[in-house]
Order: C-alpha cells, then sequence, then structure tokens
C-alpha cells in the first residue's frame, strides 16, 4: 500500500529508512563448548559489552573474506575461510543505523586467540552465557539460543569422542 493509502487507512507513515550496516561475526568454540567473546573498550559504542568477535564488512569484500580478515586483526588468529559455518543472524534498528549481522559457527583455528587492540577476551561456558553474565548488545539476545545449541552441541560431540578414544585404547572413559 502507498503511503498516502496507509495514512488514509489510520496507519503509521514508514519512518526514513536507517542505512543498513552489515557485520559480519563469529561464535568461535573451544573443545569444551566454551565461547569466545570479547568486550568492547572504553570510547566507543556499546563500551563495556561483551560481543562476538567481527565487524564491518568492506565494500567489495565477501563477508568471510571481511570475518577472516577480522580473526586475524582483533585476535591474531588465522581461521580457513571453509571453516565458517553459518549460524544465525542479527537484525536490529539502532538509533542511527540497522545492524545486518551474519553470524558463522567455527571451531578451526590457528594460533591462540589475544587481544591485538588490548580487549578482554573471556571463554564462556553455555550456563554462564545463559545466565546473562556477560552483558551482550540487545542485537545480540536473539541470537542466544541457536549459540547455546552450537556450544552444547560441541560440548556432548567432544564428550562422546573422548568416551569413543578411552573405549579404543580398553580405558574407562
Ligand atoms: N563484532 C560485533 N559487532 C557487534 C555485535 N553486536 C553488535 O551490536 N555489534 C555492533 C557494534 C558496532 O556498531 C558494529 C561492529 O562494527 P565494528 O566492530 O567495526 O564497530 P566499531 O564501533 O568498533 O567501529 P567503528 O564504528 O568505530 O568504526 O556492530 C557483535 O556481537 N559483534
Amino acid at each position: 500500500m502507498a503511503t498516502a493509502g496507509l495514512a488514509a487507512a489510520g496507519e503509521a507513515a514508514p519512518s526514513q529508512p536507517l542505512p543498513l550496516v552489515l557485520v559480519v561475526a563469529v561464535a568461535l568454540l573451544d573443545t569444551q563448548g566454551r565461547v569466545l567473546l570479547a568486550q568492547r573498550p572504553p570510547g566507543k559504542k556499546l563500551a563495556g559489552l561483551w560481543e562476538f568477535p567481527g565487524g564491518k564488512v568492506d565494500a567489495g569484500e565477501a563477508p568471510e573474506a571481511a570475518l577472516v580478515r577480522e580473526l586475524r586483526e582483533e585476535l591474531g588468529i588465522a581461521v580457513p575461510a571453509a571453516a565458517l559455518r553459518p549460524l544465525t543472524f542479527a537484525s536490529h534498528a539502532y538509533d542511527s543505523f540497522h545492524l545486518l549481522m551474519p553470524t558463522y559457527e567455527c571451531t578451526e583455528w590457528a594460533g591462540e586467540p589475544a587481544g591485538q587492540e588490548g580487549q578482554a577476551l573471556a571463554w564462556v561456558s553455555a550456563e554462564e552465557l545463559e545466565a546473562g553474565a556477560y552483558a551482550m548488545p540487545p542485537a545480540d539476545l536473539p541470537m542466544l539460543p541457536p549459540v547455546l545449541a552450537a556450544m552444547r552441541a560441541r560440548r556432548a560431540a567432544e564428550t562422546a569422542a573422548a568416551a569413543a578414544a578411552a573405549a579404543a585404547a580398553g580405558m574407562p572413559a
């Protein structure tokens, strides 16, 4: 329906569209099924909140390439693009832009993650994440159910693999 038609029907006219900002992020999962969160530094928007590592996609850049670049720059780790598996996405209207954030799951990387820009990092368990122990941006909250499911699946798979290895070696798990 055209705007005039909406107004005639007594509905609110659509507000000014916000610019769409494309950000890519990752749920990096360790063998215990914990996820890596990074704390946004002081002086930035959403300072102090804990986020999934990632950043903005540059013009002309593929999302996976952007994430590989961001993880190298921010955490000092090398991630093969093929190890990035689509998991979920965020779509959230902030005051001055609309965030669209495809989020991948990843269990393979080379190097030890360390905050290259001085940001604090934390490996967070599913229980801690679910309890809200790490305050996150509002855009991230709808992504938590699929992230938690991925964390628990990873932990269960690693536990089963350890039990199978122990059984094969003739040892109790
Ligand atoms: N990487 C990441 N960004 C998030 C998450 N949740 C969320 O709302 N964001 C927002 C915060 C920023 O507005 C944007 C990320 O872009 P960025 O990392 O380049 O943001 P920034 O503020 O450091 O950069 P800038 O605008 O100062 O250049 O997405 C998240 O879980 N991970």
